[in-house]
């Protein structure tokens, strides 16, 4: 077979592939419609997740897990906006892993409000002048993020997903090679991260370390400046087309973000494997035993607690704590209910959703 008629077949698959999205989009399109006759949400992750499940349990190759993913997120992305289009707010700036989350979620035709801070983002969300808002909530090797947790307190929004994302930084510069490199942009988190790199490549030439607020602001400014070279995503790279010289720099390649999807008056269908988020806000956190009583509760119904961090009342004299909890587990399942029941007053939910590995 020549190149020519190899690619004669695939134009053939193509045609096929693209009469058949164009079916699947005329089904979506349905759905829509019934969705808004029962005025029903149209986002639906754990919908989503059982594709994926289902379209991963019958692959046999060459195709990946992470390939099909990638493919059928773009998809359900293009779906949604066939239903109707959502416009997603997310913590800037543009080329920061929380785009990238984002972008890996609603895909390339949704509608984007980039964003300067955590706060505007639950602000956008909460009076609708976006849908769903994406923000970080934590990262394995740095730990929560304190400023989302509070906020979750505060303010009325749900969680509508979760979503983890590897965390990969690369090298990025129009320098040909690392010797011609006198200054490197990043953020201070980012050198930290590849102090292992930066110390073997430039053991001798000992650049200049310049910390700026953000990945892609380092991006931008090694874009203009080629005797230099940033410490970005690759998204940051792309965006102002600066090569990328090494990929994958960081120290700990086990490095992932875990990030939120916000949505006002949201609320998830059960899936088969859920989970819970909570605010705590127990009367007498001070007196003895009223903590580990709380606790126990969920381990005498078989609830497995699976993050609890406690916080401080603002503007408060004492030393009292509210708690951020994760827990395994859908808000209606019978155990979790009961638990919430007895403590009504004192929890608030902020979201049920389909676990994301
Ligand atoms: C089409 C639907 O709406 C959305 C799009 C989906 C899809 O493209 O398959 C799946 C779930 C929803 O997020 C649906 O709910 O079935």
């Amino acid at each position: 077979m020549t190149l020519e008629d190899v690619r004669k077949d695939i134009d053939k698959i193509d045609d096929q592939l693209l009469v058949l999205l164009n079916q699947r989009m005329n089904l979506v399109h349905k759905v829509g419609e019934i969705k808004r006759s029962t005025k029903a949400i149209i986002y639906r992750p754990e919908r989503e997740k059982q594709i994926l499940d289902r379209m991963n349990a019958q692959n046999d190759g060459p195709l990946n897990k992470e390939a099909i993913e990638a493919i059928y997120l773009e998809i359900f992305a293009a779906a949604r906006n066939i239903e109707l289009p959502e416009r997603v707010a997310y913590l800037g700036p543009e080329g920061s892993f929380t785009h990238q989350a984002a972008e890996s979620r609603f895909g390339a035709m949704s509608e984007y409000m980039t964003l300067p801070t955590i706060k505007s983002v639950f602000e956008a969300v909460d009076t609708g002048r976006a849908k769903f808002g994406v923000i970080p909530i934590e990262n394995n090797q740095e730990g929560i993020v304190y400023e989302t947790v509070d906020l979750l307190n505060e303010m009325n929004v749900n969680i509508a997903a979760e979503l983890k994302i590897p965390v990969h930084f690369a090298l990025a510069t129009e320098a040909e090679n690392p010797s011609k490199i006198k200054r490197i942009y990043s953020k201070d988190i980012a050198f930290r991260q590849c102090r292992g790199f930066l110390n073997k490549y430039f053991e001798q030439t000992h650049p200049e370390e310049i910390q700026v607020e953000s990945t892609s602001k380092a991006a931008k400014l090694a874009a203009e400046d080629p005797e230099s070279a940033a410490i970005c995503s690759e998204i940051a790279a792309k965006l102002f087309a600066l090569p990328v010289l090494f990929n994958n720099i960081e120290d700990n390649s086990q490095n992932r973000t875990r990030f939120f999807i916000l949505a006002k008056n949201f609320v998830n269908a059960k899936s088969e494997n859920d989970k819970t988020t909570i605010i705590a806000r127990l009367p007498d956190t001070d007196k003895p035993g009223v903590l580990a009583n709380f606790l126990q509760d969920f381990k005498k119904s078989g609830i497995n607690l699976t993050k609890i961090e406690s916080r401080p009342y603002k503007g408060d004299e004492d030393f009292n704590f509210w708690f951020f909890i994760e827990l395994e587990g859908f808000y209606q399942d019978e155990n979790v209910e009961k638990v919430f029941k007895k403590y009504k007053n004192a929890i608030k939910w902020l979201g049920s959703y389909v676990r994301n590995t």
